[in-house]
């Protein structure tokens, strides 16, 4: 199997952790577009989603799939009893280094919405130590070079993301060579940072499920009891 039929055999696998009748948190990247496509064929079973990107919005909508408003769902107390994403890497604990597409800061806040985050990935992504995937931070433009001085002092290597610009109005830094020991107090300490919107590790709000494509099949961590 190359890399995409398993990111597709993740992608169906994540559509036996769904609710029915209830509304779906969608995350974003290329592996989360082969989610949507099969959630188009099953969009009747759905009550719409909730969406962590414009690109994943305009698939969505494609497919024939209802995008609903954040505010509109939270304020209405409706919950999201599922966000389907993928990552950068994950580790054994399930914290993950994500935003390689540049949508980190969406797919943060609707994570954080909802109920059960399942995280889908090719075997390709499952590290023992986060870190080897540069961290992508967004940052607000005039706060630049500030938090890029600070992520030298930690020893990373920040290189701005060319020509990019994300749905937010900001820049990525892209921090290579930042060892990772304590993802947590790391996530921490760089969102503290005045300038920082948010940095790409997903660890104090880890994933609670993830389903691993290998050529031999499905691996879901947990094992389901
Ligand atoms: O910003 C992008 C997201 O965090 C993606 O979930 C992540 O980059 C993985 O994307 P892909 O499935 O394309 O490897």
């Amino acid at each position: 199997m190359n890399q995409d039929e398993l990111k597709r055999a993740a992608a169906r696998a994540a559509l036996d952790e769904l609710v029915d009748g209830a509304i779906v948190g969608v995350g974003s990247g290329s592996t989360v577009n082969f989610f949507i496509d099969y959630l188009g064929e099953r969009r009747e079973r759905i009550a719409g989603a909730v969406s962590s990107s414009e690109k994943s919005s305009a698939r969505l909508r494609e497919r024939g799939i209802e995008v609903l408003e954040l505010n509109d769902v939270v304020a209405a107390g409706r919950p999201i009893p599922v966000y389907v994403d993928g990552a950068d890497e994950i580790d054994t604990g399930l914290r993950m280094i994500k935003g390689g597409g540049g949508a980190l800061t969406r797919e943060k806040i609707v994570a954080a919405a909802s109920g059960c985050f399942v995280c889908i990935v090719d075997a390709s992504k499952l590290v023992e130590r986060l870190g080897a995937f540069p961290l992508p931070v967004e940052v607000i433009p005039m706060a630049r070079e500030l938090v890029a001085s600070r992520l030298r002092e930690l020893g990373g290597r920040p290189v701005e993301r060319a020509g990019f610009v994300t749905d937010n109005g900001n820049l990525i830094l892209d921090v290579a060579g930042l060892g990772i020991d304590d993802p947590v107090a790391m996530e921490t300490r760089i969102n503290q940072w005045p300038g920082v919107v948010t940095v790409g590790l997903f660890a104090s709000r880890p994933a609670d499920v993830v389903l691993i494509a290998k050529p031999d099949g499905i691996e879901r961590r947990p094992s389901r009891g």
